[in-house]
């Protein structure tokens, strides 16, 4: 909707109502069009402001809208109706206006923004183009090469970049409105011609050629052509899924029926982390950028200097990085534990060891006041095991950081069978104050992310076995989208992690039989192999590939690995067969999506969104293929299927290739689209059907 009023001075204000961001539905643009108009006609009327309802300029178009038909006005010629109107126009901006909002606003003839606004053509991140004349006017306004740098790149930028660029006429501290009301009545009666954008030449650099000239003069019409086809291409559909599904999981539910929307959260001022490594210093890092004072304990004294020195050079680093002032003296260094006993919350992230996470948390729950938070950084330790040692297991969860934590957006919140919704919602809350995508998730070997990468790596490594070589699996994957393939990032992470984790299950060591059947199942002793070679990855300069040295970046296919492979096949009687890429992408990611079916039905995960989130936010998932499970439903969930069932007949001995019961009940049921399987998933629960 839109609301029509005339202010005294013959100013009419038309106000965009669509919470919560004023997005231009068809309701929207249909209450423009009629109030435009109401404006034209009335002869009182000298000049027009077009602002947004509850300090929000505009949000762009409705994105809700594009999966159904278009309805109500379009867009494109409304604003070009505005930019034609004869009384001048102007956009007052609050807050943000983003794709279809600047637009608008760039149809007007005028434009004056608070300072605090956000402006922006992120199209682009939607797997789209400003196709309401943005990709037109912005260029004509502000020239080629800024423009083309805001709409490839998708960046918001602040309304003094904007006045800098000439997006803005006036910028205020004041009430954006009451400034845009007295400027149109200042210039009402002046010419208008030169502030309809459409109607300007593009001022192109020097070295641009005719040919560019004439695609401006066919600008609009390419426009549209491009945005036709963009709209119909299955990138922008999951680029859009993936805009929702990173909001869905802010509003998160648990199997007991604690939610979001019925916890509430305790704010954390004051917190403490337990272990300077890796992890723990940027855990430190990432607290203090949201201004809470940290409390940093580390109790071998080495590491703690090392620490107190390196962890305020991150924070300056990434306070600059943000564009935001360091927020001085809020973390104390500590070698004490006995230090935490005046924190709200603990993040505990000593090295990931069972009886050592024990030890802590017996320690922090007779040092901790009574209510404090004992959260754990395990990558997938049991949380319910940690709750067991304390006095209050209700105020245990676990809070998975990825590396490096400071920078990477994922957060899993894991949540134990006796967790209190209050802890869960602190959790989701704090992670969501530090930027993150938090993502509740159950509590189970692996949690989500880790749990589903260990079928994907076990078939990486059959796929080696069978003939392929590292080079080829990455090449498939990374020509799929992935920054990086499974043996390049294994190597990037260090080999021994899984090594050790696997010798903690019993699956090798000193005593375990070399065999290619463990427990029962398939295993390949590869990796093992590699790490007792002394060959830990990037950080020993060798691993599945050669670099130029200890701490080397750059990976290089290396002749050791080859002549290791082939002495292996030799060894255990295995022929090497060329292996096509789809076979490897197939085997990879179809394994991979199967334990996804499976953390859903075992309701370890809420909904195909919170993995679809988990792996574009944490493991590098090509935001195109929307996440795994998105992408399940793009393929088709017959053919995912189909291809499970044809590798498990070939591979009996990997449970990871049965498909799972819930992917063949969907299947079932006519393979229903993806934003409807959490609630076949809770009816189908109910029934007992899973
Ligand atoms: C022909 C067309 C051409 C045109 O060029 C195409 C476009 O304009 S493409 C569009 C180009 N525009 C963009 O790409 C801008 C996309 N939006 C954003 O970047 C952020 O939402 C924004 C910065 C605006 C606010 O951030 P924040 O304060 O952290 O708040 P938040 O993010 O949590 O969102 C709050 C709620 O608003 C919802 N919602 C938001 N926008 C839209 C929308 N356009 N539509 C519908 N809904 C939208 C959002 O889902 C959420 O809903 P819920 O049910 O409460 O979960």
């Amino acid at each position: 909707m839109a609301m029509y009023s005339r202010l005294p001075g013959s100013v009419a204000l038309i106000t965009l109502q669509n919470p919560p961001v004023n997005a231009l539905s068809a309701a929207v643009r249909q209450g423009i069009v009629d109030t435009v108009q109401r404006a034209l006609k009335d002869p009182k009327v000298t000049s027009v402001v077009i602002c947004g309802q509850n300090g929000k300029f505009c949000g762009g178009a409705d994105i809700r809208e594009f999966a159904g038909p278009m309805l109500g006005p379009p867009l494109v010629p409304m604003i070009h109706a505005i930019e034609a109107v004869d009384k001048p126009v102007a956009a007052a901006i609050e807050g943000v206006a983003l794709g279809g909002g600047l637009e608008l606003a760039l149809g007007c003839h005028y434009r004056i923004a608070h300072s605090k606004a956000l402006l922006g053509l992120p199209e682009v991140t939607l797997g789209l183009l400003p196709g309401a004349g943005g990709s037109q006017r912005l260029p004509r306004l502000i020239g080629l090469t800024a423009a083309l740098d805001l709409i490839t790149t998708g960046r918001h930028i602040s309304a003094a970049e904007a006045l800098k660029l000439g997006i803005l006429d006036q910028v205020t501290d004041n009430n954006v409105v009451d400034q845009a009301v007295e400027f149109v009545r200042r210039v009402a009666g002046q010419p208008l011609d030169s502030r309809r954008l459409s109607t300007l030449p593009c001022p192109c650099p020097p070295d641009v050629d005719s040919l560019l000239d004439k695609a401006m003069v066919k600008g609009m019409e390419k426009e549209r052509d491009l945005l036709t086809t963009l709209f119909n291409s299955g990138q922008a559909r999951a680029l859009q899924y993936a805009f929702f599904s990173q909001r869905v999981v802010g509003k998160w539910s648990l199997p007991s029926g604690a939610s979001w929307d019925n916890s509430a959260a305790r704010t954390i001022s004051k917190a403490a982390v337990i272990g300077l490594g890796t992890m723990g210093r940027g855990i430190v890092v990432a607290l203090a950028l949201t201004g809470i004072s940290v409390v940093a304990v580390e109790t071998q004294e080495k590491q703690l200097a090392e620490a107190s020195q390196a962890v305020p050079a991150m924070l300056q680093r990434e306070a600059g990085r943000r564009s935001l002032a360091t927020p001085p003296g809020v973390i104390s260094f500590s070698s004490n534990l006995q230090d935490v006993s005046e924190v709200e919350l603990v993040i505990e992230a000593v090295f990931e060891d069972m009886s050592l996470k024990l030890q802590v948390f017996r320690h922090l729950t007779s040092v901790c006041r009574p209510g404090t938070l004992l959260c754990s950084n395990t990558s997938g330790l049991d949380i319910d095991q940690l709750a067991a040692v304390t006095q209050s297991p209700g105020l245990v969860v676990g809070m998975h950081f990825f590396a490096p934590a400071h920078v990477m957006k994922l957060l899993e919140v894991v949540y134990g069978p006796r967790s209190s919704p209050e802890a869960v919602a602190t959790a989701m809350q704090l992670g969501k104050r530090m930027g993150k995508v938090s993502v509740a998730v159950g509590n189970c070997p692996g949690f989500v992310g880790n749990r589903m990468l260990k079928p994907y790596l076990e078939q990486a490594n059959f796929l080696l076995e069978e003939g392929a070589t590292p080079q080829q699996v990455d090449e498939a994957l990374e020509e799929f989208g992935f920054p990086m393939g499974v043996f390049r990032m294994s190597d990037l992470s260090g080999l021994d992690v899984g090594w050790r984790i696997r010798k903690e299950a019993g699956l090798t060591g000193p005593g375990v039989e070399s065999t290619r059947t463990r427990q029962g199942r398939r295993y390949s002793p590869l990796p093992d192999q590699v790490c007792e070679a002394g060959r830990l990855g990037q950080k020993t300069g060798r691993g599945w590939y050669q670099y130029d040295g200890p701490g080397g970046r750059v990976a290089r296919s290396d002749p050791w690995v080859h002549i290791f492979l082939e002495a292996y096949r030799a060894e255990h009687g295995l022929v090497a067969r060329s292996i096509a890429p789809e076979e490897i992408l197939e085997r990879c990611l179809y394994a991979l999506i199967n334990e996804g079916f499976n953390i859903l039905q075992d309701a370890m995960a809420a909904g195909p969104e919170d993995i679809d989130a988990i792996y574009v936010f944490g493991y590098g998932w090509p935001r195109h293929h929307g996440g795994p499970m998105f992408h399940a439903g793009q393929v088709g969930l017959g053919r995912i299927l189909e291809r499970l069932q044809h590798h498990h007949h070939n591979h009996p001995d990997v449970p990871h290739l049965k498909p799972s019961t819930l992917l063949r009940r969907l299947v079932a049921v006519g393979s229903p689209p993806v934003q409807t399987w959490r609630e076949f998933i809770n009816k189908e629960r109910v029934h007992s059907q899973l």
